[in-house]
Parts: structure tokens; C-alpha cells; sequence
């Protein structure tokens, strides 16, 4: 791009930046310089391939969705939690929200993330083990309790049984007083990655697909801020992934959800801005800020050229990151902390909305109530102390991190290309029920290919490892060590004898009729093709259980299970 052009670009930039809101902050440095809100060339210097850079706030946005960066609003702070039962986790989230966490995160436990009640005796023994027991809306109320769910956004990270938790959660509003309408917050409801590497599916793909277009349809015309799908990467990176399948994989998943959404009629510009990202935050400190600069790129010209986008808004990939998970070591665990403080920095470097630290002990347990507050700390630190808040894409314009840019962007490329050549196995005359991404991702699902590719670079790791090629402090190397073990948080079997209690209770107090008719209900959208929200808003309003839902709909739909593979 000539110097020319580049000053215009950066005179528009200022113009959106003069007139933005920026936060109360000191932007200087820690000796007391100004510093600027972001950087770009020199005056008067051209630069080659400047339009894939850019400003911040601005197509293809690889520098950031707004002119401001963090000084407009800096990433939300949230943490995922969820343990024991209801009561259990409301106390830990207000302590997270009085401690500065800014949405909240919930986790679920084993048998609600399958769609199943605490009472299931597949559930023994797992009941608010890695998460909260959620069994009808009578518990959502309680997660929530004295927690007003007009103001804060709420994180829902479940899939298989993603919609009728979504109805749990609206009922939970409504009994708040709260319009549901003004909601805002996600539901991770993304299937494909379960069949690609998480593994918690409840029916095939096509039911699901059905009620996630249910969902997005129901959202785009009456919940505008909610965000009914947060297509995720961390598990497939976390699996086993490299830095550029995560991205592919995951990009390819949300570009089947926009498929999904045409396919139903809906406008792209309308539901859009309703899909969120979620990845991974990875101890290679320079591929992982490559990876999402490269997905917002990748993102807004897909969008825009392929799927007709016209609005920013729709054109955004607005993304959440965890820390890496599978970084942490059970061996010296302290350094755990390090770990995700260099990962939290790569996220924020990389411009992310929101963030998720991970704490020391969770190779071990679901955190301990001091090593949650460590993990929230971490980001705080560096938010108030490092000044990277300050400037947006400070490494724009890095030989190394653009170059590492092209590079993400083009392997990602590549994996597309893969996945439409599925996508015309399946359907050689080119006629796709969704659409062509999405032929070639259901393929994928069915031939486990997506597995394969995965467990490949796992067992390349893996042997890398072993070999020593590559080095993690205190298993294959630095491995002697004077610091003693850490106390963890074990969730008592008690918990499961009260919830099966409590839940007994509510069952015999309910309106059987009631139920029974909403369930009846429910089921009839599901055979006529009619939304199914409403109906099951109706059962859950009449206290029908997560296990009962589910169970209608695995007796109608059947399940899934994977082919094997070797
Ligand atoms: C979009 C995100 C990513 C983030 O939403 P947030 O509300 O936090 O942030 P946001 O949308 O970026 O910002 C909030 C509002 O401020 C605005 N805003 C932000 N920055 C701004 C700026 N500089 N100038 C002007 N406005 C700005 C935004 O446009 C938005 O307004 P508008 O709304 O008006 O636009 C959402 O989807 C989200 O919260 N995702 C979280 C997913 C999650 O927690 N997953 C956990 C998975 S845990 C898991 O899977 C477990 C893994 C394991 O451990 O096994």
C-alpha cells in the first residue's frame, strides 16, 4: 500500500477514535510517557500488504473490532465455574463478582452436560463433580438467586442439551421479573466441535442442527444481544490440535452455523453477530496471537465475500479464550501460574473480549477457592499493572507476528479447501442440503476424519515429547523440586445424596398432568418441524426435568453413536 493511502487510513481512523468513548485511565507508561492508542508505519512510509493489517476498528480487522482497543472497554474478566449444587456455585459466583470478575461462566456437571437428571443411575457418582447439578429451572433459580440477570452476561457452556438449559435460563429470568428480551449473554450449543472432539452429544447431527436453527431463529427475533452459539476451538485444540487446525476446524464449524442459519431463511446481517468464538490460549507464546489475528482476517472476508455480510457487526469474530488446560502440569504445580499468565498476555496481545484463566490445581481438581482467586488476580494484574491494555495490536507490524499471520491464514485456507472436498464426496453434484462447508464437516464427522487429523498431531507431540525436542518444566525436564503438594477441593458424595433428595421433592410437587401435556407438546413440534422453543419453555415452566426433555427426544430422535475408527 503507498504512503498515500496509508494516511487516509489512519485519518479514519482518527476520526472513529476522537469520537469514541474511552475509559477514565492513565495512558502512559510506568515512567510517565504518553503513549499512543495504537501505532502504524511512519509518516510517508508505504508497506506491502498493508490492507491485510489495517487500523484497528476496521475491515479485515486483524488489529481489533474497535478504534479504541482496551481503552474503550478492556476484555471481560470471566471465569468459568461451577460445583456441587446450585446453592454451592451462586456463593462462588458472587464472591467472583465481588472480587471484580466482570460476566460470569457457568459449568456444568457430567450427567446435565448429557442431558441426564441427577436421579439417572447413569449419573452415580458424577452428580456436581466437574461442575453444577442442573435438573430443572427450579435449580437455575437458585444458581442465580439474589444475581439479576438483566445485568450481567452469563456464559452457559453446554452443547448436546444446549437449548433446553437455554430455556431453564430464561424461565430463571422471567421468575426474576427480568424481560427476557434484554438477556445478553452465550450458550456454547456447538455441536460439531462434540462430535469433533469433546464427545457430548445427545442425537445425531441432523436433530441437533434442527433445534440449533430453532435457537438461532428464535434469538435473532426476539433476544438481540444474545449470543446463541460460542463455536469452540478449545477442545479441539486441547484434544490434541495444532494452532492451525484449532483455528480451521473451528472457523469451518462457525461458517456451517451461518449455512445453517441461510438455510433457514434468516438474514445474515440479523443472526450474525449472534455467533461467538472460543479458543485456546497455548503456551507458544507468538503462534497464539498469530492465530487470532489471523481468525478475525479470515473471518470478516469470509463474511463479507462468501456469505454476503454487509454489517460490521456481522462481520466480527468477537472471541473468548481459556488458558491452556493441557499446558498445566501436576507435577510442580506452582508453575501453573506462569504458565497462564503468558497465555492470559498472548490472549490479550491478540485482542480477545473475554478471558478465562485457568488455576494451579486444575490438572488435579476443580479449583480451590484460593487458587480461583489467583487465576482471577493473573488477569488483573494484567490489566492494571502491565500497560498492555494502553494500545491496541501493539505487535501489528512485527516482521515475525505478521509473517506468523500469513502463515496460520494460509495453512487455515488450505484445511477449507480439505473440508469442501468432503463436502463434494458427499454430494458430487453439488447440491447440499446446508450447505457446501457443511456437507464437508459432516463428512468429516462420519469418516472420523477430524479425529484422525487430530489424533495425529497429538501422537506427533506426544513424540516429540518423549524424544525431548520439546521441553516442559518439570516433566521432561528441570523435574527436581522442593515445593510439597496442594491442598484440593473434593466435592462430597453428600452433595449427589441432596440433590437426588431435593429433586424428589420438587417432582412430587409439581403438576404430573401439567407436565406430561408440555412434554406431549414439545413433542409434537418436533414431529410437525415447528420451532420448538416455546413447547419446551412450556415444560420447563411446568418443572418437566432436563432428564425428561432429553429422554422424549432420544426416544423420538435415537442416538448417536461414533463409528469406530483405528
Ligand atoms: C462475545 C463474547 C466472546 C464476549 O462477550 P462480552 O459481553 O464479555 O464482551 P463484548 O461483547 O466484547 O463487550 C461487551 C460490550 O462492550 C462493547 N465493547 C467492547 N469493547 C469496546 C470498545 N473498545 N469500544 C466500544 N464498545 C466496546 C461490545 O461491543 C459489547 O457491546 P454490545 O453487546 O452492545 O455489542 C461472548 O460470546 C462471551 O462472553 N463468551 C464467553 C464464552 C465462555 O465463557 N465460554 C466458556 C467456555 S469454558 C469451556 O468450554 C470449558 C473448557 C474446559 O475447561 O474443559
Amino acid at each position: 500500500m503507498d504512503a498515500d493511502a496509508i494516511e487516509e487510513g489512519r485519518r479514519r481512523w482518527q476520526a472513529r477514535y476522537d469520537a469514541s468513548r474511552k475509559r477514565e485511565a492513565d495512558f502512559t507508561t510506568l515512567s510517565g510517557d504518553p503513549v499512543e492508542p495504537v501505532y502504524g508505519p511512519r509518516p510517508g512510509d508505504a508497506y506491502e500488504g498493508f490492507e491485510r493489517i489495517g487500523w484497528p476498528g476496521e475491515y479485515p480487522f486483524t488489529r481489533g473490532l474497535y478504534p479504541t482497543g482496551y481503552r474503550g472497554r478492556t476484555w471481560t474478566i470471566r471465569q468459568f465455574a461451577g460445583f456441587g449444587n446450585a446453592e454451592q456455585t451462586n456463593e462462588r459466583y458472587k464472591m467472583i463478582l465481588s472480587n471484580g470478575g466482570g460476566g460470569l461462566s457457568v459449568a456444568f456437571d457430567m450427567p446435565t452436560l448429557m442431558g441426564r437428571d441427577s436421579d439417572d443411575p447413569r449419573s452415580l457418582g458424577e452428580v456436581g463433580h466437574c461442575g453444577v447439578a442442573i435438573d430443572s429451572a427450579a435449580d437455575m433459580e437458585v444458581l442465580f438467586k439474589d444475581i439479576p440477570l438483566g445485568d450481567v452476561t452469563t456464559s452457559m457452556t453446554i452443547s448436546g442439551p444446549a437449548v433446553p438449559v437455554f430455556c431453564m435460563y430464561l424461565v430463571a429470568a422471567e421468575r426474576q421479573g427480568v424481560d427476557p428480551s434484554v438477556l445478553n449473554g452465550t450458550l456454547q450449543t456447538d455441536i460439531f466441535k462434540e462430535y469433533i472432539a469433546q464427545k457430548e452429544w445427545l442425537f445425531q447431527p441432523e436433530p441437533h442442527l434442527r433445534l440449533i436453527g430453532d435457537l438461532m431463529e428464535y434469538c435473532a427475533g426476539g433476544i438481540p444481544a444474545y449470543k446463541p452459539l460460542s463455536v469452540s476451538g478449545y477442545h479441539i485444540r486441547e484434544a490434541g490440535a495444532t494452532a492451525a487446525q484449532e483455528l480451521a476446524y473451528t472457523l469451518a464449524d462457525g461458517f456451517g452455523y451461518v449455512e445453517l442459519g441461510l438455510s433457514r431463511g434468516l438474514d445474515v446481517d440479523v443472526f450474525a453477530p449472534g455467533l461467538s468464538f472460543f479458543f485456546d490460549a497455548h503456551v507458544d507464546f507468538f503462534e497464539e496471537i498469530a492465530k487470532f489475528r489471523a481468525a478475525r482476517r479470515i473471518w470478516a472476508r469470509w463474511m463479507r465475500d462468501v456469505y454476503g455480510a454487509k454489517s460490521e457487526k456481522a462481520q466480527w469474530l468477537r472471541f473468548h479464550t481459556q488458558t491452556a488446560g493441557v499446558s498445566l502440569t501436576a507435577q510442580q504445580p506452582y508453575n501453573n501460574v506462569v504458565r497462564t499468565a503468558v497465555e492470559a498476555l498472548a490472549a490479550v496481545l491478540g485482542g480477545t473480549n473475554s478471558l478465562h484463566t485457568n488455576a494451579l490445581d486444575e490438572t488435579l481438581a476443580l479449583p480451590s477457592e484460593q487458587a480461583a482467586e489467583i487465576a482471577l488476580r493473573t488477569q488483573q494484574v494484567l490489566m492494571e499493572e502491565t500497560g498492555v491494555a494502553n494500545v491496541a495490536d501493539p505487535l501489528g507490524g512485527s516482521w515475525y507476528v505478521e509473517q506468523l499471520t500469513d502463515r496460520i491464514e494460509a495453512d487455515a485456507e488450505k484445511i477449507f479447501e480439505q473440508i469442501k472436498e468432503r463436502g463434494l464426496r458427499a454430494h458430487p453434484d453439488g447440491q447440499h442440503p446446508i450447505g457446501p462447508i457443511t456437507s464437508g464437516i459432516l463428512r468429516g464427522i462420519e469418516d472420523g476424519w477430524f479425529t484422525g487429523e487430530i489424533a495425529e498431531s497429538a501422537f506427533r507431540y506426544q513424540q516429540s515429547l518423549e524424544k525431548g525436542d520439546k521441553k516442559v518444566v518439570g516433566v521432561n525436564v528441570h523435574t527436581g523440586s522442593v515445593t510439597g503438594d496442594l491442598e484440593i477441593l473434593r466435592v462430597s458424595h453428600e452433595v449427589e445424596r441432596e440433590q437426588v433428595r431435593v429433586l424428589a421433592g420438587r417432582k412430587s410437587a409439581r403438576d404430573e398432568v401439567a407436565v406430561r401435556t408440555a412434554l406431549d407438546g414439545m413433542l409434537a413440534a418436533a414431529r410437525d418441524g415447528s420451532n420448538m422453543i416455546e413447547p419446551m419453555l412450556d415444560a420447563v415452566r411446568a418443572e418437566a426435568t432436563l432428564g425428561e426433555i432429553c429422554g422424549v427426544l432420544r426416544d423420538e430422535w435415537g442416538v448417536y453413536t461414533e463409528p469406530a475408527g483405528f
